[in-house]
């Protein structure tokens, strides 16, 4: 990351979203997306595609705008009523807010991770099943393939294959965040939304998942809250700098970070600004 970006504009020309992508490319199509909590204004007439099969990082000051805009993604506010939104979210050309759209179904295509490793009180091999069983599948044989699959995608299955029905609490906090993501992976989503998922770990667990991270978007779309400037340029294609409440830049992770277009995501990014 260079020191000095002095060419970079104090301010320019509206439209900073760069980072464009075609409807065909894109996983999500977001469409002035406005939301408030209790009238108070956290997100304002955000226009962006997402592209499939990227790492799209969100980043910006603390307070952004970002984990609601996360959460917007697979209807995690519709439980408060104190959420008006406006605006339109496509996933794959089709409204999330739709008549036909079932929230439950719409949250098995686009998993999420937290923060905080949340895995269930049972064992590791439960917690990978849960969602699968849910779904009906009952036969053992099928249901230990999944789990072996989902662990090994989650690059866990070489340190649990022989503790399978150990509680899943007996594990380090790093794997337990690993654990948490097979079990999202088990349900086959073709998104998973991080919620700054390496935060809570340590400096190894931490560039294992960052590793998964990269592994992963071979086969889904990832969309990652980060606060870690480095992490972001380390994981993501496509970067989205936030400020509050409104997309500021959006741009190739690597224009972004060595030729930000914009001052103010310079200062942000160099640390000038917290
Ligand atoms: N459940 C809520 N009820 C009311 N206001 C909220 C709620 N969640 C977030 N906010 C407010 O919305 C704004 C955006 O918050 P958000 O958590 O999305 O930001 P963020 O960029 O993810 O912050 P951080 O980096 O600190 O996690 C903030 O002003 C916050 O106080």
């Amino acid at each position: 990351m260079p020191a000095t970006l002095s060419h970079v504009p104090a301010s320019a020309a509206p439209a900073p979203t760069v980072a464009e992508f075609t409807e065909a490319e894109s996983c999500f199509d977001i469409r002035d997306l406005s939301l408030a909590y209790d009238g108070k204004p956290a997100l304002e007439a955000l226009t962006l595609r997402i592209p499939r099969q990227r790492v799209t990082a969100f980043i910006g000051p603390s307070g952004c705008g970002k984990s609601t805009l996360l959460r917007a993604l697979n209807r995690l506010h519709d439980l408060n009523d104190e959420v008006r939104r406006e605006g339109s979210i496509l996933l794959e050309g089709q409204d999330i807010h739709g008549p036909g759209v079932e929230v439950a179904e719409l949250r098995r295509r686009v998993g999420m991770v937290f923060q905080t490793p949340n895995p269930f009180p049972m064992s590791i091999y439960d917690n990978v099943a849960f969602g699968v069983r849910l779904q009906g599948v009952k036969r053992k044989r099928q249901l230990d393939e999944i789990v072996e699959w989902a662990l090994d995608s989650a690059a866990l299955w070489g340190e649990v294959k022989d503790r399978l029905h150990s509680s899943a609490w007996s594990l380090s906090g790093g794997q337990q965040q690993r654990l948490v993501i097979a079990r999202t992976l088990a349900v086959r989503p073709e998104v998973l939304l991080l919620d700054e998922p390496a935060s809570a770990l340590d400096p190894i667990s931490t560039l294992k998942i960052e590793e998964l991270i990269r592994t992963l978007k071979s086969r889904l779309t990832l969309i990652l809250v980060t606060h870690n400037m480095q992490q972001a340029a380390r994981v993501s294609d496509v970067t989205a700098f936030l400020q509050a409440g409104e997309l500021i830049e959006y741009a190739a992770t690597d224009t972004l970070f060595t030729n930000p277009r914009l001052r103010r995501t310079e200062d942000y990014i160099t640390g000038r600004m917290h």
